[in-house]
């Protein structure tokens, strides 16, 4: 198991070489990428790639082939998805021009309005898959990830909800706006084609208003609104909250998307109903919304179910708890029978003494073959601040001189049981970062938290190595690596691990991990890289001497002064030209998984430099790199 406590031998803190200099930190933070990133390694690039074939429509051709090859995935399913709705609208339209009451009456608006109504009963159907979290990981571990891009399933979710957005926009204004008023003042040769929908009598405006149809559809559409805005960025990740007058600051955040979400229940209700008492009720007409309907929100449910009796209600038994510096706390729990995950993956964490509503994701960071589950919590909000204080208020005070860490394996205090708040788990869920077995080349991009699927791939990549040296000394095998048993060719696997952080803190949360991998990998097979980016930059005066001392240090005790691990770390942000360069040609011909968690700022640029990388090496050596993101 980890070791919690730091290592002070050699490890100092930057703020000590702060009194060498006039001037403090710079204190920037991990912001403008773009200039890091203009700082052009070209004589570099130059020397390792031959010139692209010149000429406008290489580039474009070049460009379009490199993109269908990243995107085919989603090309497919949008052109199926945007296929089938037009399928749907054509077929509907077509329906109702050959229908010659209605279509007397109301022209091409009554054909328009049904044609969105029928594509609003498929978006309605399939936005529910998408967000059907065990049935994905489910299909994601059955392989059919190669075809289908799971990792956009929330970006699919989304796209989806626009076209609803559209649809009700065209289904409900062409029926307000232009089938109503044709009724109410059709002459009564074309009138009484239609009357027997009307039970013979004219209606007036408010008729369909006021009609079960009319007010489903005036519910659904207020309960729509108000789950949408809920649910757009701004609101769901408190972006708008200080802009917001004081009582309504309480909309903004994930809790308020998440409830107003839930409004959807009242509207699929309604939908159901709206579906079934129409106005034009022809002999001909088949009712089908129930029909789109039933098997996803069955699915739905059964998700919903599961995920109620797989968390149970008596907790998971906490075998650790600690806080490190940068406000994480770290819960390592016991492995319940039969739970299996993959790297990379997470789990929902519920504190029903916080509330019994809330469920909130973290990135599993212990590795399959060990015996405890660990999550790494960092403090960024209420949910998180309050699960911090009540874990540290019954454990153990941090011990004196010891770097501000609390420590403890905290059931007992002073002889005495202490109480733990109860923590209900559901899971595992797959992530991006799982599918990092598909590739003997990895780029693993962690910034600050965002490395915590990572340090699970890297655990898993140790116990692998161990079990092949273990092999290659003829050693017997320990118990907790069975699993990594039937992977022996994982040797050939090289991973590239970055971890830019801003506090210096942040390197005890993964000390241990860091240390081991430094001792145990003697074939190179992991690179690790830390950086600390709140600090001064390579190259300033100030950071020569954390050098110099860096290594005077690790050369005297093999520790790094600032991480206080084995491994070296780096002043300010990676020079990712040089690191994609580097990668290019040292595994030409390779196809590279990209793995990038963090905020969406560096996000932007990896996945630039991965297209730019393509255009230039993967017509040439065939090296390419493919990215995934996953942003908290
Ligand atoms: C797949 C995934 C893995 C994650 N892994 C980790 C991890 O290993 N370590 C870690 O410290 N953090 C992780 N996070 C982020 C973590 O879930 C949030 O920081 C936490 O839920 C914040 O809750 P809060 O109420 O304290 O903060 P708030 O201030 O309410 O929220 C802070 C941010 O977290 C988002 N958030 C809040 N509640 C939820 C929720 N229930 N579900 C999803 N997002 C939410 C909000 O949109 C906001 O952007 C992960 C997030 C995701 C989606
Ligand atoms: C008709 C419209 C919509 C319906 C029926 C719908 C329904 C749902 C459902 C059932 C969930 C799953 C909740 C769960 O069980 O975990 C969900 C999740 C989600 N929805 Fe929607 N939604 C709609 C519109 C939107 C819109 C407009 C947005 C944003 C712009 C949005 C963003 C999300 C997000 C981000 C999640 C995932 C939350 C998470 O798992 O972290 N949805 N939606």
């Amino acid at each position: 198991m980890e070791e919690l406590d730091p290592d002070h031998l050699g490890y100092i803190e930057i703020w000590q070489l702060e009194s060498l200099f006039l001037q403090g930190p710079s204190g920037q933070g991990y912001g403008n990428y773009s200039s890091a990133l203009s700082i052009n390694s070209q004589a570099l690039s130059q020397n390792l790639v031959p010139p692209p074939r010149r000429g406008i429509a290489a580039r474009w051709t070049r460009r379009a082939r490199n993109y269908v090859s990243e995107y085919w995935k989603r090309i497919w399913v949008m052109g199926v998805w945007i296929a089938l709705m037009g399928g749907l609208f054509t077929w509907k339209f077509i329906q109702y021009k050959q229908r010659r009451g209605a279509f007397e009456v109301m022209g091409y608006c009554v054909c328009t309005a049904k044609g969105a109504a029928e594509t609003l009963k498929l978006n309605m159907a399939i936005i529910l898959l998408p967000v059907c979290r065990n049935t994905i990981t489910l299909l994601r571990n059955a392989k059919l990830g190669s075809i289908i891009p799971f990792d956009d399933n929330l970006n699919f979710h989304k796209t989806i909800a626009v076209a609803i957005a559209l649809g009700v926009i065209v289904h409900g204004g062409v029926h307000l706006a232009c089938d109503f008023p044709r009724i109410l003042h059709a002459p009564d040769k074309k009138w009484n084609l239609i009357a027997g929908d009307f039970k013979y009598k004219r209606p007036d405006y408010w008729f369909f208003v006021r009609s079960t149809e009319g007010v489903t559809g005036v519910i659904m559409v207020v309960l729509m609104i108000v789950a949408f805005t809920l649910a757009t960025r701004w609101f769901r990740r408190n972006l708008v909250k200080s802009h917001l007058p004081g009582p309504l600051q309480r909309l903004a955040g994930f809790n308020a998307f998440w409830f107003s979400h839930h409004l959807f229940i009242i509207v699929y209700i309604c939908l159901f109903i709206h579906g079934i008492c129409l106005f034009l009720t022809h002999t001909w007409y088949k009712k089908t919304t129930w029909m789109y309907l039933c098997l996803p929100i069955l699915i739905y449910m059964g998700e919903r179910c599961l995920r109620f009796f797989r968390s149970g209600t008596t907790g998971m038994k906490i075998m650790k708890v600690a806080v490190y510096p940068g406000n994480v706390l770290t819960l390592h729990m016991n492995k319940p029978q039969g739970f299996k995950y993959k790297s990379g993956q997470y789990v929902f964490l519920q504190c029903p003494d916080i509330s019994p509503f809330e469920w909130h994701p973290f990135s599993i960071t212990s590795a399959p073959a060990d015996d405890y589950i660990s999550v790494h919590i960092r403090t960024s909000g209420d949910w998180t601040q309050e699960l911090k204080r009540i874990f540290s208020e019954v454990c153990e005070r941090p011990m004196g001189g010891k770097s501000g860490l609390l420590r403890k394996d905290c059931n007992m205090i002073d002889g005495e049981e202490q109480k733990l708040p109860r923590i209900l788990l559901d899971g595992p869920y797959g992530a991006p970062a799982q599918d990092y077995k598909k590739y003997e080349v990895m780029l693993l991009v962690g910034l600050g938290i965002g490395a915590t699927p990572f340090i699970s791939i890297l655990k898993d990549m140790l116990n692998s190595l161990r079990f092949i040296e273990a092999q290659e000394d003829g050693a017997s095998l320990s118990d907790n690596s069975t699993q990594t048993k039937k992977e022996p060719n994982c040797v050939k696997t090289r991973a590239y691990f970055y971890w830019v952080t801003r506090e210096q803190g942040s390197f005890d949360w993964f000390k241990g991990i860091m240390n081991e991998i430094a001792e145990c990998d003697q074939k190179g097979i992991i690179e690790l890289h830390n950086y600390l980016t709140s600090v001064y930059e390579e190259g300033d005066a100030r950071s020569a001497l954390i050098t110099m001392l860096q290594a005077l240090n690790q050369a005297k005790n093999g520790v790094d002064i600032l991480s206080g691990t084995r491994v070296r770390t780096h002043l300010g942000r990676p020079k990712w030209r040089k690191v994609f360069s580097k990668m290019a040609t040292n595994h030409k011909g390779e196809r590279i998984g990209v793995f990038y968690c963090g905020a969406p700022v560096l996000a932007n640029d990896l996945r630039s430099l991965c297209q730019e990388y393509n255009d230039k090496y993967s017509n040439t050596y065939g090296t390419r790199f493919d990215f995934h993101k996953e942003n908290f």
